[in-house]
């Protein structure tokens, strides 16, 4: 594809960077009051309804992607090409909608603690109570996502829950009781209307578009903002198949540049731009790429950018029900069945209305283990394993964990996880293998249940502990925190990268809104907190005055 060239003089008020999950509504609560957005995506199209092309033979002809159909969510596994983002070592989507074009549309409501033990003033739960409201008002979501209310292939789902009734678990429905996460369990809950992907490229991007103001350049790399001193004038971008290359400025004087490339793009355009650790910043100014062309060393600013790394902890374990029907999701891609594909086609009805590889039940409990911090436990089932009867249950370690870890970057300037989050706290651990301890005796209530992993007599803490605490083993997908929001200015000490209004420490016009701002990591699956989260960032930033002109 041909690359376009920036026309000379182009200015918007706002440049936002990145369009997942903090980057579309930020985007569009910005162009909403009336400015000049520019929305920078270094990824292609994805959704059909945003020109996207990706799509098996038996949707040819139809205005739907992989992206757009949720029994087709799991293609990105066996086929990531194109799709998940190449300078990072883990698995991201970096297409136009970032993570929620690629992920699974889990959809949660966030739990109380994820903003009141992890966040600090100004962004505890009963500050998030209108950008709650209005996330949830534009993507409500739904667990039954076929049209006609059905949900098939439950066996799985109905066998594991008598089990939890008879440990005394309490069915809910998670969203209309987001506090209600102790020995709980929920249908899957997916941001999924008319049994397509919904979510913020069927919302806020629509919104956004809809305005004279806004554009969205796709396939376009942002490498670096251009700045003096702390003050931000614009950024330079290259072309990534299609795109456009050379540099884009903000509004003289009151412009502003948001970065929301994600937990690991934002933290390497940082670095970049000469902010972030001193030794990383030596790493881009060695580079060939960037080297010769990097902001000089007096004007860098020193940020803990890539510390305070987090993510889920996750253990698996394996089931098997002999009640259990697998449905190959894969096969769907290449060769379905046609009743199935005739069924989603016509009237958006059946299993392949229902996200690969078929989730649920969803089960909460909360552990304190000796060092007095309680953690939050959330289990996903899917149907998915050894056998054909086989349950995949993936613990997730969240809320409360202690331990963090830390990205760096390359010569080749690709970002990666160099000291990974997962369990390097003892009490992390504790947690980890009290919560493993504790399914396993609720699961041994399902009557016909056998363990594929661990085996029925394996000891839990020597099977936890078996498992490698590194990224290829524990990995949940949902990294936050390399740019913390904090009042501890990290300038001086502290671990802060932005402060409360998501401003960059040592800036006036540069922020970061997504999951990389993140001080812990929530109860479930996060894109719903992200979401809020930048809807809230959106009315600080707006209360913001705009910064002084530079002489
Ligand atoms: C496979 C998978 C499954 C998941 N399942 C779920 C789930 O079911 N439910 C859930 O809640 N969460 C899930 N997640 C996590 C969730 O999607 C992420 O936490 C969320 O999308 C992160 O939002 P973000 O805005 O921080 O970054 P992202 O959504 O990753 O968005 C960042 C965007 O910035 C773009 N970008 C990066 N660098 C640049 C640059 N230099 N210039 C221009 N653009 C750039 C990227 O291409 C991307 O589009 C999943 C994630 C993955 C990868």
């Amino acid at each position: 594809q041909t690359c376009g060239t920036v026309a000379s003089g182009t200015t918007y008020d706002y440049i936002v960077i990145g369009s997942g999950a903090g980057g579309i509504p930020v985007a569009d609560k910005l162009s909403e009051a009336g400015f000049s957005v520019l929305l920078i995506e270094k990824g292609p199209p994805s959704s059909g309804r945003w020109n996207g092309t990706m799509k098996p033979s038996w949707l040819q002809g139809t205005n739907l992607t992989r992206f757009d159909v949720p029994g087709l969510f799991n293609q990105i596994w066996r086929d990531p090409t194109g799709v998940a983002c190449e300078d990072t070592g883990v698995m991201g989507g970096c297409v136009l909608g970032g993570g929620i074009a690629v992920n699974s549309a889990l959809w949660w409501k966030p739990h109380p603690e994820d903003w009141n033990h992890n966040f600090p003033s100004g962004w505890k739960n009963s500050d998030m109570v209108n950008a709650t409201s209005n996330v949830f008002t534009r993507i409500p979501g739904t667990y039954t996502p076929s049209t006609d209310g059905q949900l098939y292939l439950q066996q799985g789902f109905d066998r594991v829950t008598k089990g939890l009734d008879a440990a005394g678990f309490q069915y809910v429905v998670a969203n209309d009781n987001p506090d209600k996460k102790n020995n709980t369990y929920a249908h899957s809950t997916f941001f999924i209307a008319h049994a397509e992907r919904h979510g913020p490229l069927r919302t806020y991007l629509e919104t956004a578009s809809a305005r004279p103001k806004f554009a969205l350049w796709t396939n376009t790399i942002a490498k670096r903002v251009i700045r003096t001193g702390g003050h931000i004038t614009g950024v330079e971008v290259e072309c990534n198949k299609g795109g456009k290359a050379g540099t884009v400025s903000v509004t003289a004087g009151t412009g502003r540049v948001i970065l929301s490339a994600g937990t690991f793009g934002s933290a390497k355009i940082l670095l970049r731009s000469g902010i972030g650790p001193t030794d990383l910043l030596n790493v881009v100014k060695g580079s060939s790429i960037d080297g010769a062309t990097m902001i000089k060393s007096d004007s860098w600013i020193n940020l803990p950018v890539g510390q305070n790394l987090n993510d889920h902890v996750g253990t698996d374990m394996q089931i098997s029900h002999p009640d259990i029907v697998f449905y190959d999701f894969y096969g769907a891609y290449d060769s379905p069945i046609k009743s199935d594909t005739e069924k989603y086609l016509k009237s958006r009805t059946g299993i392949l209305t229902q996200v690969a590889p078929n989730l649920g039940p969803i089960m909460w409990t909360m552990v304190t283990p000796s060092d007095g911090i309680t953690r939050h436990i959330q289990w996903q089932a899917r149907i998915e394993g050894r056998t054909s009867t086989a349950m995949t249950i993936t613990q997730y370690l969240g809320m409360g964990t202690t331990s963090r870890g830390k990205m760096d970057i390359t010569p080749q300037l690709n970002t990666r996880v160099v000291t990974a989050p997962y369990l390097r706290d003892a009490a992390d651990k504790e947690a980890a293998i009290m919560g493993f301890n504790y399914i396993r005796t609720v699961l041994a209530k399902v009557d016909k249940l056998t363990w594929i992993t661990p085996t029925s007599g394996q000891d839990t803490t020597a099977f936890v502990n078996s498992i490698p605490t590194n990224t290829a083993s524990r990995n949940s997908n949902h990294w936050v925190g390399t740019c913390k929001i904090g009042t501890d200015d990290g300038r001086t000490g502290g671990t802060a990268v932005v402060d409360l209004d998501t401003k960059v420490y040592g800036t006036d016009n540069l922020f970061v809104v997504d999951a990389s701002i993140f001080p812990g990591i929530t109860t479930g699956n996060p894109s719903a907190a992200i979401i809020i989260a930048a809807e809230h960032a959106a009315e600080r930033i707006l209360a913001l005055k705009a910064p002084a002109k530079i002489s």
